[in-house]
């Protein structure tokens, strides 16, 4: 991504070695990455163009969707997808040096939300009298325990960050299914698109839509949209808009470039049909996981 003259300002979840930042490096290895310390921030600052991108957790293949990037996406932000990046997540319980044989007496442990869900089984049979307790990223989890070489506590996060840390590994892939993916995505002001080499060249579009009031069988005149054109859909959820109980909008992922004639007919008839949709740009992904 670098040309000569400028460096692109990359902004993503902190500290180092987060799995963001390891997604970010992925895709940035020669820009300006730069840490933050929430997602919303992260967003943020691609709004107000402190940064060229953000890369942020969007989706995981054990939690489901990241709620906070989707709704802040939606509600708070005017941005566009313009590259995906698909990471194989390995969690493992990790201490201070100076507790590395008290480990299984451990007080306390810590970890992003998404972290501490994907290894539940594991905490629930091995720590299950253990308090567990959010961080802002698993990454600020092994920072923390490193600070306090004199707490029997532990960190869960990946190898990258016990490195950077200084911390041992006490137990390793901890994470409940074997199968264990994240999707991040890159954001940015402008509707461009990544030049993303070795992706599967399969392009990929984000919509956002909200259905017309009370109108019953709308979801299904939505759906036929795309299948009686033969567009491909990888991924349908909702979230609540937040303006009273039984009030969704939907996201969807479509297989196809926004400008392709078909998808062009989808949006003016999904308009027709009187839905709110807003396409958040095509991109390609790029496949770090093993
Ligand atoms: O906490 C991190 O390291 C993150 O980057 C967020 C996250 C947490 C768990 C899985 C994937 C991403």
């Amino acid at each position: 991504m670098t040309n000569n003259e400028w460096k692109y300002r990359v902004a993503y979840l902190g500290p180092e070695a987060s799995f963001s930042y390891l997604a970010t490096r992925e895709l940035f290895p020669n820009e300006w990455n730069i840490a933050y310390r929430t997602i919303p921030e992260c967003i943020d600052a691609v709004t107000n163009e402190v940064v060229d991108f953000a890369v942020v957790p969007l989706e995981n293949a054990i939690e489901g969707s990241v709620p906070l990037t989707i709704d802040y996406l939606f509600h708070e932000a005017d941005l566009y997808i313009v590259g995906e990046i698909k990471l194989k997540i390995q969690q493992h319980l990790m201490v201070n040096k100076a507790q590395k044989d008290n480990w299984e007496k451990i007080e306390g442990i810590y970890s992003h939300p998404h972290a501490l869900a994907q290894c539940h089984k594991y905490l629930f049979y091995r720590f299950s009298h253990v308090p567990l307790h959010q961080t802002s990223s698993t990454a600020q989890a092994a920072k923390m325990v490193a600070e306090n070489p004199d707490k029997c506590i532990a960190a869960i996060g990946n190898a990258t960050s016990a490195e950077k840390y200084g911390l041992v590994i006490v137990e390793k892939n901890i994470h409940d299914f074997h199968f264990n993916h994240t999707r991040f995505v890159v954001l940015s002001k402008y509707n461009t698109r990544l030049p993303i080499e070795n992706s599967d060249g399969q392009p990929k579009t984000m919509l956002m839509l909200t259905l017309p009031h009370d109108d019953a069988g709308a979801l299904h005149r939505v759906l036929s949209v795309f299948a009686w054109r033969r567009l491909n859909l990888s991924k349908i959820e909702s979230r609540p808009l937040k303006t009273g109980l039984g009030n969704y909008f939907f996201i969807i992922d479509v297989l196809a470039d926004e400008n392709e004639p078909m998808m062009k007919w989808a949006f003016e008839e999904l308009n027709a049909l009187g839905c709110t949709v807003k396409s958040l740009g095509t991109y390609y992904t790029y496949n770090a996981s093993e």
